[in-house]
């Protein structure tokens, strides 16, 4: 099942965002006890997490992850940990063991993956080629269609794993990779900005290369949500009926 909407503007893209956020936290928790959301990146979804924040929600029953992570210590300016805790999770009485950061403190970038991979693996109680089910992954785009850290043409876009190294230029990260993110109940794309009308028109394009485009990969067997703002989703308007 996927959705698109395109909201008049970046506040009211936010205030969707929330909406939609708590509403499939509220159902999780109702259906199953606890929600498990991972996070995304970067600029966009810093007002939704605080946004989030604002909310009165039952803290104990979510637990928090990440969908990506620069591989920065957890107090430098570019980590998204940094930017959720601060956001978001600094502000509402959370218990510390429901925030599960991706670590980053491992020489080895991929010592640090196969760390999160392990303690994913745990608290899911999955094992082997089993996929943990995320309640919530929420997503961010990149104006070269990446999504997470899953960059154009990069070994992680094949990753079969859970969790991979990837690539932006030099600077490694670790992010879910495509099979995981593809297992959750619900993705949630969130996107603003004209600089992504680009990648959107040949995200949502029949044919386009989906290596070039890895945003296009993401095709849950759950739900999938597309939510943008003017800028960013304009030309999409005509095609953005809600499609079965
Ligand atoms: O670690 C990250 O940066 C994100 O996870 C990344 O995938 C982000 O969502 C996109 O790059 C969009 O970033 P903006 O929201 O800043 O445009």
């Amino acid at each position: 099942m996927k959705k698109v909407e395109v909201l008049s503007d970046k506040p009211a893209l936010i205030e969707r965002a929330l909406q939609l956020t708590i509403a499939k936290m509220t159902n999780a928790i109702a259906e199953r006890g606890v929600c498990t959301i991972a996070l995304s990146g970067g600029s966009t979804p810093k007002p939704l997490y605080e946004a989030i924040a604002a909310q009165h929600l039952p803290w104990e029953k979510i637990h928090v992850f990440w969908g990506d992570e620069r591989y920065v210590p957890p107090n430098h300016p570019d980590s998204n940990q940094l930017m959720a805790r601060q956001a978001w999770l600094n502000r509402v009485n959370i218990p510390g063991e429901n925030i599960h950061p991706i670590p980053t403190n491992e020489a080895d970038p991929a010592v640090a993956a196969r760390k999160y991979e392990e303690h994913l693996q745990a608290f899911f109680q999955t094992s082997g080629d089993e996929f943990p089910k995320f309640d919530i992954i929420l997503l961010g785009m990149g104006s070269d269609g990446h999504t997470a850290s899953l960059f154009p043409h990069t070994e992680a876009l094949k990753a079969r794993g859970l969790i991979a190294v990837g690539n932006k230029q030099e600077e490694p990260r670790i992010t879910f990779t495509v099979p995981l993110i593809n297992h959750a109940r619900c993705v949630v794309f969130v996107v603003a900005g004209a600089d992504k009308k680009a990648a959107l028109a040949q995200v949502f394009a029949p044919d386009a290369d989906d290596f070039n485009y890895p945003s296009r990969l993401i095709q849950p067997q759950g739900e999938l949500w597309w939510l943008l703002d003017q800028s960013a989703g304009e030309e999409l308007q005509v095609s953005t009926a809600a499609e079965s």
